[in-house]
């Protein structure tokens, strides 16, 4: 019997609310002018008349930064190294620790703990699409994949699943009414103990389908005294992700559900001053959320230690293993003082997860789960793809074209947010400015940034003062800001998965987005995966492009190209019979990419597929 789960999708019946029609043609000359000297951009209703009436940018407000309190960690007990098989099963432990003695709501000191609820910004004019509004009935449709031995059965509500109560409680205040699809699969296989793959599309909830095991485990189980070494501290989990705003973000989120529980959250990123950090860490840490680099720094200055690691979690994993993480993410995991895989749990999360990357993620786990929620590495239908033909010397002035219709098209006179992603630093510094004189409130963020304008960008950004975001591809992760209604590849990048995480900042969570591509002759290595992506998500290819696909040249080693092509861009690297020298993990029962298999038997055989 086959364990395909398909029922409606969550993306199809989500409501439309947000979707925009830019209302601007393709037409690619449009106020196109000779280099050097452009003219000030005109939109199209103002053209021939003074620039006079053109709105000022707005001035930048800064945000109270939530207070962090001391920690509340009175730990104690016994370290339990037998994860896996011999993991006894959840709800079979038995209750939940109460943690530190300090009460709800205490931090150590007497200090309270600061609600991190408190400045959850509520914005009437959007209200319709917060969490509350998901129509989550249409979940069932999501196509599922789990392989792996004896993979925990989904469940369909958190009431079914025992994390507690304190935890219960911060779900329920975070207004979460059902667990997304990636939360029903991966958190009863990440209670049950298990190493965990997962691939699900952009903003389904991933964040919290780690978070919640890890707290409640930590909750839940009886650990070992941490050594008590002046200034090292011992965290029992650790969070990496690729960028500092991610880090901050998976920060506030963790603490948003460990309110009220005692499990002490501290982040640590670069380009913030470490000793604000150390302080932190020195009050003591259950979960720390960081980047590479500047763990390697604390680990280095011998302040944090792994050894009490009992819970890994690499979010954006296929991009922490790629070639400009994977040689820090090595030294972290596998040459300092980290209890190797096996004694500790390990969850790896991403939208999209190549082929090679995972075999290199496989290192790092012992006996997974592959989950694939949704096409592996697709986009979500929720996003509406536009892909239009713009020479380089018309690419602002057709961005100003497709601003200045979203104006018009704005909701009870605020619009929603949008972000534009160009290749480089000096470009987005450029475009920010032009967009700046031309009456376009902009920010940037790249990486030669300072950190604190990198953060003031994005809090503009996010409040609406400067509805615009011009970003290399340093916002192109994780980051969830919710009123994002357009992104805009003003430049396409070179890889495919790049533009899936880019346009998955907007389309999350249930609700519709739009985004558009401006492509022309120097994107041509992204014909044919743009294409192909584009019609697997149900949208519209223009003829033009589909022409350009089939004249580009699509060969071997790129890593564009997508394994079979068919209806999912990526599954479980093991069962390719190239895998594991040669031997097919799944005993031969081929299936290639995109070729539904039934790989037989329901829960607790060997495979389990949740495909039709
Ligand atoms: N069960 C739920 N019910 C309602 N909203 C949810 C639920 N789980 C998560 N969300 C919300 O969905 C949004 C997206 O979640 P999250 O940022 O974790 O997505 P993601 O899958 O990690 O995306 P990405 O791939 O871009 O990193 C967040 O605003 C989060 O608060």
């Amino acid at each position: 019997m086959s364990a395909t789960m398909r029922t409606s999708s969550w993306a199809d019946s989500a409501d439309n609310n947000a979707a925009i029609g830019s209302g601007v043609s393709s037409n690619t000359n449009a106020s196109a002018v000779g280099r050097p000297v452009k003219p000030a951009y005109v939109p199209p209703h103002l053209r021939n008349r003074s620039m006079a009436s053109l709105a000022e940018p707005p001035s930048l407000v800064t945000n109270n930064v939530n207070e962090r309190g001391p920690a509340n960690w009175g730990g104690s007990l016994n370290f339990k190294p037998d994860l896996g098989a011999g993991r006894q099963g959840y709800g079979s432990g038995g209750g939940f620790n109460s943690r530190g003695g300090a009460g709800a709501g205490r931090e150590r000191g007497g200090r309270r703990e600061a609600n991190p609820f408190e400045n959850d910004e509520v914005d009437e004019s959007f209200s319709e699409q917060e969490n509350t509004g998901i129509n989550f009935d249409a979940y069932d449709d999501i196509p599922v994949e789990t392989s792996g031995e004896n993979v925990p059965p989904p469940v369909n509500t958190f009431a079914e699943i025992d994390l507690g109560d304190a935890l219960n409680q911060n779900i329920q205040r975070c207004k979460y009414v059902k667990p997304t699809p990636v939360q029903r699969y991966a958190i009863p296989i990440s209670l049950s103990g298990r190493d965990l793959m997962a691939c699900a599309q952009t903003g389904s909830g991933k964040t919290a389908a780690f978070c919640f095991p890890i707290i409640s485990g930590i909750l839940r189980e009886q650990y070992a005294q941490r050594p008590r070494v002046a200034r090292t501290a011992y965290p029992l989990a650790l969070i990496l992700s690729p960028t500092r705003e991610l880090s901050c973000q998976i920060h506030d989120e963790a603490k948003k559900f460990s309110y009220q529980t005692g499990v002490k959250v501290v982040v640590a990123y670069g380009g913030a001053p470490i000793t604000q950090q150390l302080r932190e860490l020195e009050r003591g840490v259950d979960i720390l959320v960081a980047t590479p680099g500047r763990l390697v720094d604390l680990l280095e200055r011998a302040r944090v230690s792994l050894q009490m690691i009992r819970y890994l979690a690499l979010d954006e994993a296929d991009r922490m293993l790629d070639m400009g993480f994977e040689p820090q993410i090595r030294k972290i995991v596998e040459q300092m003082d980290m209890p190797p895989p096996g004694m500790r749990q390990t969850l790896l999360f991403s939208a999209t997860f190549p082929k090679e990357i995972q075999r290199l993620a496989s290192d790092f786990l012992s006996s997974y789960v592959f989950l694939a929620v949704g096409r592996v590495g697709s986009s979500t239908d929720l996003i509406a793809q536009r892909v239009e033909y713009v020479l380089d010397s018309d690419k602002r002035s057709h961005l100003m074209d497709l601003l200045h219709a979203q104006r018009e098209t704005g909701v009870n006179g605020k619009q929603g947010l949008t972000l534009v992603f160009v290749e480089t630093k000096k470009g987005a510094d450029a475009l920010e400015h032009c967009l700046c004189v031309n009456g376009f409130p902009a920010t940037c963020i790249h990486g030669d940034r300072t950190q604190q304008e990198r953060e003031q960008a994005l809090r503009s950004f996010k409040t609406g003062n400067t509805p615009i975001l011009v970003a290399t591809d340093v916002a192109a992760r994780g980051l969830d800001i919710p009123r994002v209604a357009h992104v805009v590849n003003f430049d396409l990048p070179n890889d495919i998965d790049d533009y899936v995480h880019r346009i998955g900042r907007t389309g999350r969570a249930g609700k519709m987005g739009l985004a558009t591509a401006f492509f022309n002759e120097g994107n041509l290595s992204m014909a044919k995966p743009l294409a192909d992506l584009m019609q697997e998500a149900n949208q519209e290819v223009p003829a033009w492009l589909t022409r350009y696909a089939a004249r580009a040249s699509y060969g071997g080693g790129n890593r564009n190209k997508r394994t079979g092509g068919a209806r999912f861009g990526g599954r479980d690297v093991r069962k390719e019979s190239s895998f594991n020298k040669g031997t097919d993990y799944y005993g031969g029962t081929g299936g290639g990419y995109g070729v539904p298999t039934s790989y037989g038997g329901g829960y607790g055989q060997g495979v389990t597929s949740a495909w039709d």
